[in-house]
């Protein structure tokens, strides 16, 4: 079989190791050949595509980022973008099936691709943000709580040796799980989520609380998070390639209100993209190798449009419309136990 590969949307640690797994699975198991595409969908709508060897992929679990590059081009776009100009391409190279490594977008573009055109395409989920659903979790997420959770030990040391009140801000657009995990891991004094708007005043109240205690108070935001003011989330970055906003800058936003009303002296530190970058944690490697080894299993049982996915300790296969078709948001309960911590 030949099997084509390619990493889409926001980069994330544990792709090289996906990227790996499948390739050693199909070679050692099945006497596979791989070809990758240079930036995600772009490589398959510009036909810019190569060889992947076993040799290629050797000692990249540990490595952050992805090989093939990634982009947010929509495969239904330009002069060979569509089923019909791909499904040719396949037909003249010999590849079989195409696995995409991709988020929300990435997968949606796969399911349509199958659903619209017949292309013969499996999904591997990635996001450092947990978003996706039919997923325990993706990989990518521990290694960015990881980063997260040290931010936030490095910045309360600061913080008590000033007395002052440190405003964190970690990545999640749509969804907090970035931030709940770090903030509890980190003992955050508040965790501000997408899903949970939350006012100035309840935040100052949080604050205050911990300054009575006479320690210094740590705020971990996530960047989607709105106060009830606000119709969208921050953003003044403009757009992204798929025309959203750029979203960033909330904690800069709330340090300034922190600080006016409670005469706390307040900083703001936006984690950024460092979160993303570097190697990933040993259990997002293990948890992207499998998946790799597993879409290689899928496509040779020939389960089109299926994406692998963890389900308690076990991978197993689902349609990509259930992936696609909702967010893996942060559930009322489990706002509500960390919120007990919270002040
Ligand atoms: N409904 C759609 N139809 C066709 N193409 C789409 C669709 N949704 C998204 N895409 C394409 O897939 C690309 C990747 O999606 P997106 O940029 O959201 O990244 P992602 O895979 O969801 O990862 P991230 O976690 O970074 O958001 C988009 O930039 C867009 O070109
Ligand atoms: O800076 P980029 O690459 O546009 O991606 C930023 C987005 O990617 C994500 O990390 C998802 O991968 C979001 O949390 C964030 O909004
Ligand atoms: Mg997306």
């Amino acid at each position: 079989m030949k099997i084509g590969l390619l990493t889409s949307g926001g980069d994330c640690p544990g792709l090289n190791a996906v990227i790996r797994g499948a390739v050693l699975e199909g070679i050692i198991e099945h006497g596979d050949e791989f070809v990758g595409f240079r930036d995600g969908w772009r490589g398959v709508v510009e036909r810019d595509y190569f060889p992947i060897t076993r040799h290629d992929v050797r000692g990249l679990s540990k490595t952050g980022g992805t090989i093939l590059g990634s982009s947010r081009t929509n495969p239904f776009e330009g002069e060979f973008g569509g089923p019909d100009n791909i499904q040719w391409l396949m037909d003249r190279e010999g590849i079989d099936v195409i696995v995409a490594i991709g988020g929300e977008g990435t997968l949606t573009a796969a399911r349509r691709l199958y659903d619209e055109g017949g292309i013969k395409v499996l999904g591997v989920p990635k996001t450092i943000d947990n978003d996706l659903a039919a997923t325990d979790y993706s990989f990518g997420f521990d290694t960015a709580v990881q980063i997260a959770t040290e931010a936030i030990d490095r910045l309360r040391t600061t913080a008590d040796s000033h007395g002052r009140c440190m405003v964190l801000e970690v990545m999640g657009r749509h969804v907090g799980w970035i931030a709940l995990h770090s903030g509890m891991a980190g003992g955050a004094h508040a965790i501000l989520i997408p899903e949970q708007p939350q006012s100035i005043d309840q935040i100052v109240e949080w604050v205050l609380q911990v300054r009575e205690r006479g320690r210094a108070p740590l705020v971990v935001v996530a960047e989607g998070f709105t106060l009830p003011e606000m119709t969208e989330a921050h953003s003044t970055k403009g757009l992204d390639a798929f025309n959203r906003p750029r979203l960033g800058g909330i904690a800069d936003v709330l340090a300034p209100l922190i600080e006016e009303r409670t005469g706390i002296e307040s900083r703001a530190t936006v984690l950024g993209h460092i979160q993303r970058g570097g190697e990933p944690t040993a259990y997002d490697r293990v948890l992207a190798t499998r998946l790799g080894m597993a879409v290689v299993k899928a496509a040779h049982r020939e389960e089109w449009g299926q994406m692998v996915t963890l389900r308690g300790t076990d991978i197993k296969t689902v349609s990509i419309h259930e992936a696609t078709g909702s967010l893996n948001t942060v559930p009322q309960e489990r706002y509500d136990e960390a919120k007990v911590l919270f002040g």
